[in-house]
């Protein structure tokens, strides 16, 4: 039987990030793709125009109409948006005993246009990280849910271990925002930290890494994957989708989704 992934995450319409990119990511992967749309943005390569919030009803009726049928193995939250929101999101899924939820605080688009509420970020804290068996925060994110400042691989632990404590079991603090030519993912289980290690491909072509980075966690876990090979996979599928990247748009352009099965292709023949 095939697995069923969803994305509860905002569209945006350069195809580069939120839904579009979860959707290409679940597909490559090869697990059903499911979509609930919090927000529509208006949005390219350059950044982002406007955002039109989803009446929260509607986005409710989405999930209901998921749950009266389809049921996810796995599902990922993106752009949220408001308070309102993340807790009537949390709700459904705490109510619908949704499983393998993994947790992509966004934010900030890579241009600067805020894809959450300030005051969001507590309802975060206290209703969604208590659900979810994966978070994926960058630095700055992990740095406005914790409230500490993160300069050290120190800092980035003691980040983790606060994470935790809300209710995360896996958290994956990403390094795409850190400097120099390593760059490391560290993984915290509760018990021990792991660092996963790539160097630092030099391109402006960023656009929708967080997001692809967790949908494919996403989908590795809706095939039934462990944990931590589902954050592993991941990392290949966007270390390779960084890579390869696709020069689209004259601003940060998209990742690509063909790279990793066209790699493991190559490999196998
Ligand atoms: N320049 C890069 N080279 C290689 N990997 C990168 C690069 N930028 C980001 N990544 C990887 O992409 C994923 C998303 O990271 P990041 O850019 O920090 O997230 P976000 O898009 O949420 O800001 C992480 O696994 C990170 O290691
Ligand atoms: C609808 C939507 N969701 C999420 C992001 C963040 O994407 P990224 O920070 O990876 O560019 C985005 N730009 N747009």
């Amino acid at each position: 039987m095939v697995g069923k992934a969803l994305t509860i995450a905002g569209s945006d319409s350069g195809g580069g990030a939120g839904i579009q990119a979860d959707l290409k990511t679940f597909q490559e992967l090869k697990v059903y793709g499911m979509s609930a749309i919090t927000a529509i943005t208006a949005q390219n390569t350059l950044g982002v125009q406007a955002v039109y919030p989803i009446p929260l009803d509607m986005v409710l009726k989405q999930l209901l109409s998921i749950e009266a049928d389809l049921k996810p193995d796995a599902l990922k939250t993106g752009m949220l948006f408001s308070s309102e929101l993340i807790e009537a999101v949390s709700g459904q899924i705490k109510s619908f005993q949704w499983g393998n939820v993994v947790v992509d605080p966004v934010m900030i688009a890579k241009g600067g246009s805020r894809l959450l509420q300030e005051d969001a970020v507590r309802s975060m804290r206290e209703s969604l990280i208590p659900l979810a068996t994966v978070i994926t925060p960058n630095i700055p994110e992990a740095e406005a849910l914790t409230e500490i400042p993160i300069r050290s691989m120190k800092d980035r632990q003691q980040a983790a271990r606060i994470l935790h404590k809300l209710g995360a079991d896996f958290v994956v603090i990403k390094g795409g925002h850190g400097n120099g030519n390593e760059l490391i993912d560290l993984i915290y289980d509760g018990d021990r930290f792991l660092e996963m290690k790539s160097f630092r491909i030099a391109t402006k072509n960023t656009h929708g890494t967080g997001c692809t980075f967790a949908a494919a966690i996403t989908a590795q876990l809706a095939k039934g994957e462990s944990v931590l090979d589902a954050i592993q996979i991941g990392k290949q599928y966007i270390h390779a989708a960084i890579e390869d990247s696709l020069q689209i748009g004259s601003g940060h352009g998209p990742t690509n989704h063909w790279a990793f099965q066209h790699r493991r292709v190559r490999a196998h023949s």
